[in-house]
């Protein structure tokens, strides 16, 4: 049995702390240095799970450094954050470790996927990408949740599989870590858009057709950028667009909703959607594609557009073809 050691103690990084070390996983939970003594003591994350236990076994620590050799780590800070913690941290990290990517984001600096961003600072080791619908406190609450796990080496996601995967967590493999990471980052931006939708009073109805045009640009730019289209009909693509564009859990549909009301998205939240947005559309406009919700909610986010608007302006652009 690996190691792991999970980097980040959000939500999402305690959450499946929790659930590999339910399983009798050897687990590391790696907290910021202020952090870490406040988890060790109330054995909880009480920002954020509260009241949920961690298991006797999970350790906390406050530094990555002195992982175990052959430890599996798994990376769960924000994806604008993703640089900044390996240009700090990897040269401490287990050399030839394998790095797990639980990130749903595009860098908006400089507009690469997250397995880019981390190459450069993790350039000899494999990088996975683990995606997929999951809420974090439905999975440190025990709840049965599927996610892809996508390397890409066959073995690699083979490996990783058997030992990430436990009786509530299960994982498909893939080898197209392009497409998974893309579903997870796009979906956020047509959550936000489909929260504006209902937020503003436009019904069901306009949130299905967001949802679904959405999902054909998530699609367009994904196979443009070399991703596979199976993996936009699975788990990281329609599977986690469905979760987030529909549920209140969601802090992307939650801001859009907030947005779509008129006011502002809760502040100090994770909502990686509003920074992808920006980062889809400007490659996009590079590549020379059209993705219209995506532009549309770019424009009511920067307060270019109103709402209605940018319904307006979607629906009376020219008829077409359903492609
Ligand atoms: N919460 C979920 O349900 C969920 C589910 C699947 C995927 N994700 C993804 O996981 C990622 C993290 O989300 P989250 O919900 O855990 O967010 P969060 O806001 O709960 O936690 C983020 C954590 O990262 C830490 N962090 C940020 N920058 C850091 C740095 N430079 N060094 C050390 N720690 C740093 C913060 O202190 C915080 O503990 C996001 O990309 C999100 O899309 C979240
Ligand atoms: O709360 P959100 O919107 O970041 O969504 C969390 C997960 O990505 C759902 O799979």
């Amino acid at each position: 049995m690996r190691p792991v050691a999970v980097l980040g103690a959000g939500a999402f990084g305690t959450a499946l702390a929790i659930v590999w070390a339910r399983a009798g996983l050897d687990v590391r939970l790696v907290a910021r240095p202020e952090t870490a003594p406040l988890l060790q003591a109330a054995r909880e994350n009480q920002r954020a799970l509260p009241a949920i236990r961690f298991p006797y076994t999970l350790q906390t620590l406050s530094s990555p450094e002195n992982l175990p050799s052959d430890s599996i780590l798994v990376l769960a800070v924000p994806a604008q954050a993703t640089g900044a913690y390996l240009a700090q941290h990897a040269a401490t990290l287990p050399p030839g470790a394998p790095l797990v990517l639980a990130a749903k984001g595009i860098d908006l600096d400089s507009g690469a996927l997250l397995t880019d961003v981390a190459a450069r600072h993790w350039p000899d080791s494999e990088i996975a990408v683990l995606s997929g619908p999951g809420f974090a406190a439905e999975l440190a609450a025990g709840l049965p949740t599927a996610l892809t796990l996508a390397a890409r080496d066959t073995g690699l996601a083979g490996t990783l599989q058997t030992a990430l995967s436990t009786p509530e967590l299960r994982l498909y493999r893939s080898t197209d870590r392009i497409g998974v990471q893309l579903g997870g980052a796009l979906k956020n931006v047509i959550a936000i858009a489909c929260g504006i939708c209902i937020g503003a009073g436009l019904g069901d109805s306009a949130r299905a057709a967001l949802m679904t045009r959405g999902y054909a640009e998530m699609l367009r730019l994904g196979l443009a950028l070399g991703g596979d289209a199976r993996s936009f009909q699975g788990l990281s693509g329609l599977g986690d667009l469905a979760l987030t564009a529909t549920s209140g859990k969601s802090r992307n549909f939650a801001a859009g909703l907030a947005i779509g009301a008129g006011h502002q998205p809760e502040r100090g939240r994770t909502i990686e959607g509003l920074a992808t947005a920006r980062a889809v559309v400007s490659m996009a406009r590079k590549l020379g594609l059209e993705l219209p919700v995506a532009e549309a909610t770019v424009a009511v986010l920067d307060g270019r557009l109103g709402i209605d608007a940018a319904m307006e302006g979607l629906l009376t652009r020219p008829l077409k073809e359903e492609t």
